[in-house]
C-alpha cells in the first residue's frame, strides 16, 4: 500500500483544466518535490493533495484511505499538516505563542474546559507548552521563545511556519515554496531542516522555484506541465530528461538553473 496515491486527479476552473488526470505515489519518510514551469498547476495539484481544494474527478488516498472529500480538519487529525505563509503568523505574539495555537488544533479541551480551566484544561496546557518547545528546539529556535514574531528575520518566520506544522504530530508536511525570499546561505539550512524531518520520519512534499535546493534534497520529483505529469524521478533523471529540459527551460539545462 502506497503512504499517499493520488489516482486520475483533474481539477477544472471553468474552462480551464489546471490538473489534468494526474496518477501519483508520495513514499513515506522521503522527501517529494513538485517543480514546472509558472502556472503548470503545481499549486493546485499540491492542493489537491493535502484537501484545500476537492477534485473534478479522481481519488486521494492516505494510508489506503479515501481522503478525497475529507474536511482539511480531519485530514489534520490524521496527520497531514501543510505550513502557511509566514504572513499569517501573529506579528505581536511571542514565537513561542504561535506554535501554542498549532498545537491546540489537536488537543481535546472544549470551550467549557477553558472558561472553568479543568484539571484537563491545564494539563492540555502544559502538555501544549512542551509540545512547542520540542517543535521550536527541533527547529533551532528555542533561545528565542519568548521574543515577539516581528522582531524575528525573514528565516526564522520561515522556521516558525515548520514548526506549527510540527507540533501538530503531523505524519506528512506539505511546504509551499519554504525558500521564497531568503538568502542561498538560509536557503541550504531550510534544505537542512527538511532532511532532519524526514529523518525523523516526517514524509515532505514540497513545492520549490529553486532548482539547486530541490536537486540536492529531493528523493523524487515530479514534473508538471500544463497540468499534466510530464516526468518522475529521482533528482539526476529528472535533470538528464530532455522533455523536462524542453518543457521546463525551453533547451537550457535544469542543473544551470537557481
Ligand atoms: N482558484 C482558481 N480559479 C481559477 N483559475 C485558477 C485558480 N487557481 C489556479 N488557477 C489557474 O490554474 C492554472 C494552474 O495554476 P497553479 O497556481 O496551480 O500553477 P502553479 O504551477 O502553482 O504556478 P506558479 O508557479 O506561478 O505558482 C493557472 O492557469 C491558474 O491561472
Amino acid at each position: 500500500m502506497a503512504f499517499i496515491e493520488v489516482k486520475g486527479i483533474t481539477k477544472k476552473f471553468g474552462g480551464l483544466t489546471a490538473v489534468d488526470n494526474v496518477d501519483f505515489e508520495i513514499e513515506q519518510g522521503k522527501i517529494t518535490a513538485i517543480i514546472g514551469p509558472n502556472g503548470a498547476g503545481k499549486s493546485t495539484f499540491f492542493n489537491l493533495i493535502n484537501g484545500f481544494h476537492k477534485p473534478t474527478s479522481g481519488s486521494v488516498f492516505f494510508e489506503g484511505r479515501d481522503i478525497t472529500k475529507l474536511p482539511v480538519h480531519l485530514g489534520a487529525r490524521l496527520g497531514i499538516a501543510r505550513t502557511f505563509q509566514t504572513t499569517h503568523l501573529f506579528e505581536q505574539s511571542t514565537v513561542i505563542d504561535n506554535v501554542i495555537v498549532g498545537h491546540r488544533l489537536r488537543t481535546k479541551s472544549k470551550l467549557f474546559d477553558a472558561v472553568f480551566r479543568t484539571k484537563r484544561e491545564k494539563q492540555e496546557e502544559h502538555n501544549a507548552y512542551q509540545k512547542a518547545m520540542e517543535s521550536l528546539e527541533f527547529v533551532g529556535m528555542e533561545k528565542i521563545a519568548q521574543v515577539p514574531v516581528s522582531t524575528i528575520t525573514q528565516e526564522e518566520k520561515k522556521r516558525l511556519a515548520i514548526a506549527l506544522a510540527l507540533a501538530t504530530d503531523p505524519k506528512v508536511m506539505f511546504l509551499d515554496e519554504p525558500a521564497a525570499g531568503i538568502n542561498p546561505d538560509e536557503t541550504e539550512g531550510l534544505a537542512q531542516l527538511m532532511k532532519k524531518l524526514a529523518a525523523s520520519g516526517i514524509t515532505i512534499c514540497t513545492i520549490e522555484h529553486k532548482m539547486q535546493m530541490i536537486m540536492g534534497m529531493a528523493d523524487k520529483i515530479m514534473v508538471l506541465n500544463q497540468g499534466a505529469k510530464i516526468a518522475e524521478g529521482t533528482p539526476n533523471e529528472i535533470k538528464n530528461n530532455p522533455v523536462v529540459i524542453e518543457a521546463y527551460l525551453g533547451g537550457e539545462p535544469i542543473a544551470e538553473a537557481n
